[in-house]
């Protein structure tokens, strides 16, 4: 099968600033990754420039068989990459359903079908941007990513934030997506083992780098190894 994405030689930053060097990897339709480092390596980085938002500065990005190299932010949405931003970006005056259908596409995610992934919004349809949680909003983040349905999803610290038991309810969601929906995802996570242990493959970015690149099950099953790579204790 082609792949889905492919990164060559990318190297990228914020004006005439370097933050990532000499990126390359693909992925396949389907296949889930887990972006791992420490604090300020690079990875929402990584995932801004796969959506288009540094400044490239070398290398090649195809997406879905195109060039998506010079591709703008919304060309490389309509092809299909999906992105929930760090920052979840509500909007305070649009209601919990005109958050989704506002950027609704056809395809396999509509209105029915998040709402059975995400049964409390269905509850919270009429409420407005600023009356939810900070868990209702990851929701509806992830909810109107999938509305535009992408063939690739990018996470950026979906977890972020939020309380343990929502953090337990939403893993479950993006494990069942996975597993279920076909969708390639990257998801950008600061703990480690919660990432990998909802993804198949790994890759883990140090200094705009990438150090590590593998299956999820090899990191989680060696603590060292984990540890040494994204110096947490794992
Ligand atoms: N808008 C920006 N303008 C200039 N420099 C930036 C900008 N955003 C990030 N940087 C710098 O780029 C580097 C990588 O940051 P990035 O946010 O990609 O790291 P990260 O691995 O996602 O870290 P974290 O886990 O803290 O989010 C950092 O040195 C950061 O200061």
């Amino acid at each position: 099968m082609p792949d889905l994405l492919s990164v060559e030689g990318l190297c990228a930053g914020y004006g005439e600033a370097r933050v990532l060097n000499d990126i390359g990897f693909a992925l396949r339709p389907g296949e889930s990754l887990a972006l791992l480092g420490r604090n300020g390596v690079g990875k929402s980085t990584l995932i801004r420039s796969l959506i288009g938002l540094t400044r490239r500065q070398g290398g090649r990005l195809r997406f879905a068989g195109a060039d998506i190299t010079a591709a703008p932010p919304f060309r490389r949405a309509r092809a299909g990459i999906g992105w929930v931003p760090q920052e979840r970006a509500m909007f305070p005056s649009l209601s919990v359903e005109e958050h989704l259908t506002t950027v609704a596409r056809r395809g396999p995610f509509d209105l029915a079908r998040v709402y059975d992934i995400f049964p409390r919004l269905a509850e919270r349809r009429a409420n407005m941007g600023n009356q939810l949680s900070g868990g209702e909003q990851q929701m509806v983040a992830i909810a109107r990513a999938l509305m535009t349905n992408p063939r690739l999803l990018l996470l950026d610290e979906p977890m972020e934030g939020l309380a343990p038991i929502i953090v337990h309810d939403l893993a479950a969601v993006i494990r069942r997506l996975i597993a279920e929906s076909g969708l390639s995802v990257i998801v950008v996570e600061q703990h480690a083992r919660l990432a990998l242990s909802m993804t198949a493959r790994a890759m883990v970015l140090d200094r705009g780098r990438i150090v590590h690149d593998g299956p999820s099950t090899e990191l989680l099953e060696d603590n060292d190894k984990l540890g040494r790579l994204v110096a947490v204790a794992a």
